[in-house]
């Protein structure tokens, strides 16, 4: 058993920085937690508080039910793998990986056979006589994993492990170490700045930003039921696309106007009962680079876009293009019953994705008509950013109250 909880974490720096600001979280026996969040969102200090490398500036971190907040590194039983992995240049892997267990006086004859089977399972058993500057930068990772493994720690921190890699080898890593969590279910937090490594290797994932706790859920449910803007704007690539947009109707019917037309959002859209309360008003609506596709002549609702910018990754297309100007149609007057769009001026300097399939015929510059699929919509207050519920959290709601 080895549960970590963190409690009220809070790291200021000496110059003022807060790094880390009120942190609760815990991570279960076995769990695979991975800590995401942009650079400099307090993840790497999160993970030293742990460990015990950095002081906290308040609230608590525990494993297994025993306060561990002021103890040294050595005695919390805690293994961390760096960026830069640190072998010791003038070892063997061999040595490198039996390190810690001689430091522990553990006989020679057993720490062999440990090193031998973590060697075995990480593919090092041919090359448990080179010396780190013969190995390439994926086997020094593995040498490196494999010296933190060797020896069973009750928790496993990673730190950006794979980020000096090729893309190939951490596609290959990222399963090496799915694989050797499996096997031996230590408690892990992985930091990582790459969502898709999160969506990958995580059991949970818990997003930050500047330091606080956005969400914490499994892969799939940040991905589909995002808390808040800052969220749903960082899982998934590319990137979920925002406008702010005036919503109309009633309650029977719902409705957003995109360049100048109208769309109604499907009744199907789980979304959708907790919009309501902003009729009449505006939203944040984000709409994933997916839920586009090529219009169809026959179809009505379809933007037409000039792309900006056409990447072709081999099996689809994503075409850049500036975000539809939601403004109102001819003829309608602001304040009339069918509600004009308001448009925020900064959605216009980030461009909008739409992802393709490879064989859809697209250049820069020449206009595409694009159907919008809105039963794959989210909407966020436009102030505070949060989700507009789902239909079960306002059920959740009224039962409650
Ligand atoms: N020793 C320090 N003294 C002062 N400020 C620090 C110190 N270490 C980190 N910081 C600041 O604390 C914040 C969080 O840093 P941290 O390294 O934890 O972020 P991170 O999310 O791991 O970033 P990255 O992904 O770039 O590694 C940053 O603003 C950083 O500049």
């Amino acid at each position: 058993m080895s549960v970590v909880r963190l409690e009220h974490l809070t790291k200021t720096f000496p110059g003022g920085t807060t790094a880390v600001d009120d942190l609760t979280l815990t991570i279960d026996d076995g769990e695979f937690l991975v800590l995401v969040g942009p650079s400099g969102c307090g993840k790497s200090t999160v993970l030293r508080m742990i460990a015990g490398l950095e002081a906290v500036s308040g609230g608590a971190v525990s494993i297994d039910d025993e306060d561990v907040t002021d103890w040294p590194p050595k005695l919390r039983d805690i293994a961390m793998v760096f960026q830069n992995y640190a072998l010791y240049p003038h070892m063997t892997v061999q040595e490198n990986m039996g390190f810690a267990l001689k430091l522990r006086h553990m006989d020679k004859a057993e720490a062999s056979e440990k090193v031998n089977d973590t060697a075995g399972l990480l593919g090092l058993s041919t090359l448990l006589d080179r010396k780190p500057a013969a190995l390439s930068g994926g086997q020094r990772q593995r040498v490196a994993m494999g010296r933190a493994l060797v020896r069973r720690p009750r928790v496993f921190l990673l730190d950006e492990p794979l980020s000096n890699l090729d893309a190939k080898l951490r596609v290959s890593m990222r399963a090496e170490l799915s694989r050797l969590h499996q096997r031996y279910r230590i408690t892990t937090v992985y930091v990582t700045h790459d969502q898709v490594e999160a969506m990958t290797l995580g059991d949970r994932i818990a997003v930050l930003d500047r330091g606080r706790l956005q969400q914490v859920g499994t892969p799939d449910e940040l991905y589909r039921e995002p808390a808040n803007r800052f969220v749903a704007g960082f899982m998934g690539s590319p990137s979920m696309n925002f406008a702010t947009v005036d919503l109309g109707g009633d309650a029977g019917r719902v409705t957003v106007r995109l360049a100048g037309r109208e769309f109604e959002v499907p009744a199907a859209l789980r979304r959708r009962p907790g919009l309501a309360r902003y009729l009449g008003s505006a939203v944040v609506m984000g709409l994933r680079p997916a839920a586009f596709a090529p219009a169809t002549s026959a179809e009505v609702a379809a933007l037409r876009v000039v792309p900006l910018g056409v990447e072709s990754l081999g099996d689809e297309k994503h075409v850049l293009f500036r975000p539809p100007r939601a403004i109102a149609a001819a003829g309608d007057e602001p304040g009339g019953e069918d509600i004009p769009v308001a448009v925020d001026e900064a959605d216009d300097i980030e461009l909008w994705t739409a992802k393709v399939s490879q064989q859809t015929a697209v250049s820069i510059g020449e206009p595409i008509g694009l159907s919008v699929d809105l039963r794959e919509a989210y909407f966020f207050d436009p102030v505070g950013g949060e989700a507009i519920p789902l239909q079960r959290d306002i059920a959740a709601t009224a039962i409650a109250a």
